[in-house]
Formats: structure tokens, sequence, C-alpha cells
């Protein structure tokens, strides 16, 4: 396991007066950020890092990291409230056999959230250097692991395994590649992001950057919410085709029971650590500016003190990105994908030392590396799916990462 840090953090955090846009207070390109509505932190520096070594116990390895790290530190936090004090952001592989999975907290944490809004420093402040952000200029597109055609082909294999009886539900991906000009500066994309993507959950941990719907979790004192999606449509080209592909989806048996797969291993995953859940009997549509999705928000109240790590930790990887059941829709991902997806699909978010935090999947989003970017999209197959629109909504999916890249 490699750490990194300013060991003991000796942390600060006071309240200030409204930053306004917090991306735009962002100096450097590669940053950490997690905004929604104009809400939530970023951050930037690095007091302390570690590297997760792969393995099922992955979750535990990161948790007692951080326990040490914040039990040892000296906090000093006159706002107490959610992401207040020391914050670690973070990004785990989809595969718990891969390795990549990250904590970082920052030097530096500016967040807003309910009217207040707070800065957080590690250590002495020193001066940062101050970048402004540049454009990516023109990019140039191409195939990632699989061609369009032979991805097409992979979803025909993935639904006679499942007319086969193998599995219910597996969810393929796949990724494109982008090259930019110039090197890729993640607070353009973010800034473009969170204005066209409000209602998403706009992130940046390491160079995985994007704008996710799906909520995995929200950690508030024992409250807990998600946000399960799964069922898709692409919109449609004006209001009357928008307003009969919501209908279409919503009454779509196949859709349904793909939907109603990811709530019942979001439902198995946190039944044993709560003592009330409440989950609703039908989904409501999420409409978004590429697609709309069945939606299911979950919320419930956890019987003991579990951190948002152990909540992520019991709920990944849902049916939502994985399938049904999950360790055959696992393997058959290995098989057929043929690619691995690092962060791609993966939880993504923060915690901090009281054990709050939120967490998404990490969606319709790219992994940035210079003047290089991964693009990723998955859809959820099912004994009914076809091809060729599974093919299109991976198309809608990738709209989100090409918009942030073009503008
Ligand atoms: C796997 C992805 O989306 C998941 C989340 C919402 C809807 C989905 C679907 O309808 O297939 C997927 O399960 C992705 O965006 O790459």
């Amino acid at each position: 396991m490699s750490v990194v840090l300013i060991r003991p953090l000796a942390v600060r955090t006071v309240a200030v007066s409204d930053p306004g846009d917090l991306l735009s207070r962002l100096p450097d390109a590669m940053p950490y950020a997690w905004i929604r509505h104009g809400e939530g932190l970023v951050g930037w520096g690095e007091a302390a890092r570690i590297v997760i070594p792969p393995g099922p116990d992955r979750f535990d390895r990161a948790r007692e990291w951080l326990g040490s790290l914040f039990d040892g530190a000296r906090i000093d936090d006159e706002v107490e409230a959610p992401g207040s004090g020391p914050v670690a952001f973070g990004s785990f592989t989809f595969d718990g056999d891969a390795a990549g999975s990250t904590l970082v907290v920052p030097r530096t944490v500016l967040a807003r959230r309910g009217g207040r809004a707070w800065l957080t420093t590690i250590g002495e402040a020193g001066s940062v250097p101050v970048t402004s952000p540049v454009e990516p200029g023109r990019i140039r597109y191409g195939d990632g692991t699989l061609t369009a055609p032979e991805w097409e082909q992979a979803v025909a294999r993935a639904v006679r395994r499942i007319r086969s009886g193998t599995l219910d539900k597996v969810v393929l991906a796949r990724d494109l590649t982008a090259t930019a000009e110039r090197d890729i500066d993640t607070r353009v994309l973010l800034s473009r992001l969170a204005v066209r993507y409000p209602e998403c959950y706009t992130f940046s941990v390491d160079g995985l950057t994007g704008a996710t719907p799906e909520l995995l979790v929200r950690h508030t004192g024992r409250s807990i919410e998600s946000l399960v999606l799964a069922g898709t449509t692409p919109r449609g080209a004006g209001p009357a085709e928008d307003a009969a592909r919501g209908v279409a989806l919503y009454a779509s048996g196949k859709d349904r029971h793909e939907h109603a797969c990811a709530v019942a291993s979001v439902q198995e995953a946190l039944a044993p650590l709560c003592s009330t859940l409440d989950v609703p009997a039908r989904p409501e549509l999420l409409v978004l500016p590429n697609v709309q999705h069945l939606a299911s928000r979950v919320s419930g109240r956890l019987s003991d003190g579990a951190s948002v790590l152990d909540v992520v930790a019991a709920m990944h990887p849902t049916a939502a990105v994985g399938g049904t059941p999950t360790g055959t829709a696992l393997r058959v991902i290995r098989e057929l994908e043929g690619m691995a997806r690092g962060g791609y699909a993966g939880p993504v978010g923060w915690i901090d030392s009281r054990g709050d935090g939120e967490w998404g999947i990490a969606l319709r989003c790219a992994q940035i590396s210079g003047r290089r970017a991964r693009l990723f999209a998955g859809c959820g197959i099912m004994a009914g799916s076809d091809p060729v629109a599974e093919l299109a909504e991976a198309q809608a999916k990738f709209r989100v990462m090409q918009y942030a890249l073009e503008g």
C-alpha cells in the first residue's frame, strides 16, 4: 500500500463569505471536485494520498488508513457540517482485482452547502501556483477496445447468454478514445458539465472526470439516500417525440425489469445495515439533456455508526453497473467487454472525518491524461435487448463527455 502524507495533519476549517462559482476558484488543471446545483466541494494540493492495493479487502484497507489518519489529526473546525474538517476524495476501480483505487486528502478544500461556505486548509498556508484554464482545441475520436459492430456482437452474445438462462441482466460498456490539440484542463470540462448537467454530480478525482446522475449513497449522520437508475431512452427530437419516448420507457417491460434488478440489488445491500429502509413501489422518470432514465429514490436510517465507506463497500457493484446475479454478470463482463474499466462504473466521491460523505457511480465520464481522454458508456442488457438500440443508447451517454471536450 503506497502512502504519502504530511503527518500529523493540522486541519483548520473557517467559515467564508459566498465564494461564487466554486469551479472558478480552482488554481490548477488536475483538481478534485464534487458539485451539484452549484453546491459541493472542490479541492487542490495533496496533504495525504493512499493508493489502495487491489483485493477483496480494499474497502477495509481504505477505512483503516483513513481512520488512523483522521484520528491522529489536529482538527480546528468552526463549521461542523458534513464536508467540513478534513475530507478525502476517492475513486475505486469497478473491478476489485484491478489496481488504481485511490484516496486523496487535498491540502485545500472550498465548499458550499445549504447557504454556508467554508475553507479547509491543512498545514502551513503556502502560495499555490495559479494557471488559467486552457481550452483543449480540436478533438479527434478513435475506437476504444471494440469497434461499434464488435460491441453490437458482444451485446448479441450477452442476449444469447441471458436467454439460455445463465443470468437475468448484464451491463456491457465500451470505450472511445479522444485526442485533443493541447493538454486537457479538467477545469474546462468541469465548468461545461456543471452548467449543462446541473442535476448530475460533476466530479473529478485524479483525472477521472464526468457528470454522473447516479448517487450511490449520501450519508448524513445516520440518514442515507440513494438514487437508483436503470432503464434508459435517448431524448426525442422534439417535445412530442420526447414525451412519447418517456411514456414508452415507463411502459417497457424490458426496462422496468432492468430497473427492478438494480433496485433489488440496492435493497439487498442496504437492508442489513438499516433500521428503516424506504423503497418506492414504482420508479419515476429522470429527464436529462441527453437521455431519460427510470429512477428510484431509496432512503433509510443506519442501525449503527457505519460510515459512508462502509455503505459503499456493501453496495458496490449494484446491478446498474454489474448485473444479476452479480458474480455471473462480472464474469460475463470480463469475457465479453474485453477492456479494463478502471474507475469507470466504480464508486467516486468524498468522505469526512465523521464518516459522512457522498459517493456516486462514476458514469458519463472519461479518464483524462495529458492530451488524451478515454470515454466510457454502458447499457444494461436484458433478454429483450436489441444490439442496435443499445449502441444508440451508449452513443447518447457518450454525448456528455463529448460535449465537455468540445463545448
Ligand atoms: C452503465 C451506465 O448507465 C447505467 C445507469 C443508468 C442507466 C443504465 C441503463 O439504462 O442501461 C445503466 O445501468 C452508463 O452510463 O455507462
